[in-house]
């Protein structure tokens, strides 16, 4: 699916400023990016995005500085600049966008609610769908910091909830390890990497010319939005498997080695393990499987280790697992791979037990 990445805030343009460089010539899925934020050394700290994409606000009341986590000065930063920001999302949006993807992380002051502001008028101006990608807060051990970040958090996600079409959530607090803190620079960087690798599979899955003539049921871009149509909250599964691919000697020598026939069992069992492990594993939020209302399952590997009928096994059982029958599959072949890749992309979901964790934290605020 072709996107145009949009970073609102310090997470927001680093996670999307990640995904510009995980964008390879094979399977491009990056068509534009673009950052804002208000604070001068994040923007000036990004890599990928170029210069004149990235975008400083609301100078008179962040002083280039960032609000530190204050909505009422993030909101007042982008009601100043509505103007100009949606112009610079605008002119970012080339023709061949099919989506515009939103970074942000949801507790923070300038991002979430810059993003809320332009929101509406981004998909009413370019008819396209808007997902935003927010990212969920670790909560300080301090009773009281911990309560205004939960807050920030909730109020982000019910803004975006209905303003963009669906939210795909990362949560540092589950990808954090213990004794390391969401709040470092070094974590944050790993946890980028986590995100953007699951992101940048989902999105660059039908792209490039590795697809045309060799799978047969190919994922589109249409199933990836069919699938977000759902609304709600979004999670990805991830998982990978090392496969062996079988070789024969020609000669017996050992010189000339040839592939040779697959083992058709080998493959099923491949593809219905990494299936379990994507679903069964860590999400980038946890959930009850059968609060996912769509799902899309895309297989990667080398084509002929992409068994049609343990492909449609593994679509099924996932429509047991969710009691969806909305569940949707798509190829990913990688002829030159070593392994299996499993993505799955569960949505429609309106409950989701963190965000019930940080409502619990929020409402001891009274
Ligand atoms: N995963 C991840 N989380 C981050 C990163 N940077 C910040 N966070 C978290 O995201 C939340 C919001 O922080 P920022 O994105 O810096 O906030 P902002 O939108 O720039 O707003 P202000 O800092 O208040 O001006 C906080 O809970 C951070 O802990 C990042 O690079 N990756």
């Amino acid at each position: 699916m072709q996107l145009t990445v949009c970073g609102f805030g310090g997470a927001g343009g680093r996670i999307a400023d990640r995904l510009v460089a995980a964008d390879s010539d094979d399977r491009s899925f990056v068509v534009e990016s673009v950052a804002f934020d208000t604070d001068q050394r994040n923007l000036s700290a990004l890599d990928g995005i170029p210069d004149e994409q990235r975008h400083l606000y609301g100078v008179i009341e962040a002083e280039g500085e960032g609000v530190d986590g204050d909505r009422s000065v993030g909101a007042a930063a982008a009601e100043s600049a509505a103007t100009e920001l949606t112009n610079a999302v605008d002119d970012a949006v080339p023709s061949q966008t099919e989506a515009i993807l939103c970074c942000v992380g949801l507790a923070g002051g300038s991002g979430a609610t810059a993003l809320s502001r332009i929101a509406d008028e981004l998909s009413r101006v370019h008819g396209l769908p808007v997902y935003t990608l927010g990212v969920l807060p670790d909560l300080p051990d301090d009773d009281t910091e911990a309560q205004g970040i939960a807050k920030n958090a909730l109020r982000a996600l019910k803004d975006l909830s209905s303003t963009t079409d669906s939210v795909l959530l990362f949560d540092n607090a589950l990808w954090t390890k213990s004794g390391e803190s969401a709040t470092d620079p070094a974590v944050w960087e790993r946890l980028n990497d986590t995100l953007t690798e699951r992101i940048a599979a989902l999105f660059a899955a039908g792209e490039g010319d590795l697809n045309r003539g060799v799978a047969e049921q190919v994922v589109d871009a249409s199933e990836v939005s069919a699938t977000f149509e759902a609304g709600g909250v979004a999670t990805i599964g991830y998982a990978s498997q090392e496969i062996e691919r079988p070789t024969e000697s020609r000669f017996g020598l050992g010189i000339l080695e040839t592939e040779g026939e697959l083992d058709e069992t080998t493959a099923i069992k491949a593809i219905e393990s990494t299936s379990r492990r994507a679903v069964r594993g860590k999400l980038t939020v946890e959930i009850d499987l059968d609060a996912a209302r769509r799902g899309l399952l895309i297989v990667g590997g080398p084509p002929e280790w992409l068994n049609r009928q343990a492909v449609a096994d593994a679509r099924s059982w996932l429509a047991q697992e969710t009691g969806s029958t909305e569940i949707r599959g798509g190829d990913m072949p990688t002829p030159d791979s070593n392994e299996i890749t499993m993505i799955a992309l569960l949505t429609g979901i309106n409950e989701c037990p963190r965000v019930d964790a940080l409502k619990t934290v929020a409402d001891r605020a009274g």
